[in-house]
């Protein structure tokens, strides 16, 4: 090493190590401290003013630490490193032994640097590179708009899909279940086209948007003078135009106790009759029912009839919500994007940024949101990449998806305050790299951020 010994005689090696942001510490050849810095105490979380004196054996003693480089290099007598996870973070942790003229370690030379940032990045990157194999993947033809199978990428949906085939092949009536706007209506229609039926008629119902009994005359239709007005010549109902095929009633939970008992009669017979006719009428018909009601409620409420129910559960499908199969997220963007891309006319594209936040994204309205979010920035727009300051407010911050502060005990208002800020400025520094993002995103100016951060020793 090459040095000019006049000018470091002038240097004070405490103030270099104390303003060094890595942990610099240093000990004799039996362990005991010599001199450390307060980085190192910072970037390990010892919860101690000082370790000067100290053994560092003290350490495996009190059960802070199980493994110390520093004493691994007096047992081996060459450099050690190593790396520590909890949930403070990543750091990793070099010690090199200094022998003196007689060839016996004279002092360990300890520094500690952290890695989390770096751990972070590299999350970040295999995230962005995922993000891009798949908009690769599914920019593709097969992702146009021409798709009329339910896109299904996570093994969650991918495992509904082949229940509904499986369902579709023995032709047994089915409840679908699952939050607004997860694709019940989708499942039903694959199971229509999955089935041997699939040439025969797909009849949709929304029991909700009608009242009984227009639901019942359009469902069963009505004989000749069935009542005032009826047609002449009476009109078949829904259950007979789907002859052969499906008829697919959404909405179940929000129809009457005598509908249910009526439709119950239905499933049992196989018959319907006409309202006004004495004759039944035969149907083969699959009924697919749907809600996103949780029956079992319903039916403890007396709003529900258990003997429908029982009837219907015997095959159910429960449809995921999209937050519990976000490998979905991006393959259903790309195809929405496309889709409205052709319906508009447009060439847009979503960017990188726009994919991974609508990943993060927690979709209380599951697809149809989805939906709702591309076509909107697909037609509002200026230029030819989606960006994030297009997505609406409350997919551009991620705070607004914890938006719940929860307090259990009771304590001192400051130490509260206090103890929130430093959590809320520690998640962000897991996300965030600079303190202006981080000023931004929690409301606060550049400076604060800083001034914070330095009060709460967070780095
Ligand atoms: N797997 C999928 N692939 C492509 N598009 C889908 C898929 N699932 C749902 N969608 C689309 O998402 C929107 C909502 O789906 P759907 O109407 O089937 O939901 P739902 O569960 O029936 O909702 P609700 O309970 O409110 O009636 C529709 O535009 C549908 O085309």
């Amino acid at each position: 090493m090459t040095e000019c010994s006049n000018s470091l005689e002038n240097f004070d090696f405490h103030k270099i190590f104390e303003n060094w942001d890595d942990g610099v510490l240093i000990t004799d050849s039996q362990g005991f401290v010599l001199m450390h810095n307060q980085a190192y105490l910072r970037l390990t979380f010892l919860p101690f003013d000082s370790l000067v004196g100290m053994n560092m054996r003290e350490l495996i003693r009190k059960k802070y630490a199980t493994n110390v480089a520093s004493l691994r290099v007096l047992e081996d007598r060459q450099p050690v490193s190593m790396t520590h996870s909890n949930e403070n973070g990543t750091i990793v942790v070099s010690s090199n032994p200094v022998f003196d003229t007689h060839g016996s370690i004279a002092v360990v030379v300890t520094f500690v640097r952290e890695l989390t940032e770096i751990v972070r990045l590299r999350e970040e990157l295999m995230q962005a590179k995922e993000i891009e194999e798949m908009y690769f993947k599914y920019n593709q033809k097969e992702y146009s708009t021409t798709h009329n199978v339910p896109i299904a990428v996570s093994k969650m949906m991918n495992h509904t899909l082949v229940l509904a085939a499986n369902i579709a092949q023995v032709a047994a009536n089915v409840l679908l279940t699952g939050e607004s706007g997860v694709g019940k209506d989708v499942i039903a229609n694959y199971i229509h086209e999955q089935s041997s039926r699939k040439e025969a008629p797909f009849i949709a119902v929304n029991c909700a948007a009608l009242p009984e009994n227009l639901l019942e005359s359009e469902l069963f239709g009505y004989d000749s003078g069935a009542f005032t007005g009826a047609a002449r010549a009476g009109k078949p109902g829904l259950f007979e135009a789907a002859q052969g095929g499906t008829l697919f009633l959404d909405e179940i939970g929000d129809t009457s106790q005598s509908f249910q008992a009526t439709l119950l009669r239905v499933l049992e017979t196989k018959e319907i009759k006409r309202i006004g006719a004495v004759k039944p009428i035969k149907i083969d018909v699959q009924i697919i029912a749907a809600t996103n009601r949780d029956l079992e409620d319903m039916i403890k409420a007396g709003e529900f009839r258990s003997d429908l129910f029982y009837r219907l559960n015997i095959f159910r499908i429960k449809i995921p919500t999209l937050r519990d199969r976000r490998e979905d997220i991006i393959p259903l963007s790309m195809y929405f994007m496309n889709l409205f891309n052709n319906q508009y006319h447009r060439q847009k594209r979503l960017s990188h940024e726009v994919l991974r936040q609508l990943t993060k994204y927690d979709w209380p309205g599951n697809i149809r949101e989805l939906r709702n979010v591309i076509e909107r920035m697909v037609v509002m727009s200026n230029g030819d990449y989606l960006s994030v300051s297009e997505l609406p407010e409350s997919l551009r911050n991620d705070f607004e998806m914890h938006p719940s502060v929860i307090v259990t005990g009771i304590m001192p208002i400051n130490y509260a305050i206090e103890e929130t800020e430093k959590q809320i400025l520690t998640n962000a520094l897991r996300t965030y790299v600079s303190t202006r993002k981080i000023g931004h995103i929690l409301g606060i100016d550049h400076s604060t951020v800083v001034r914070k951060l330095k009060k709460y020793r967070l780095k």
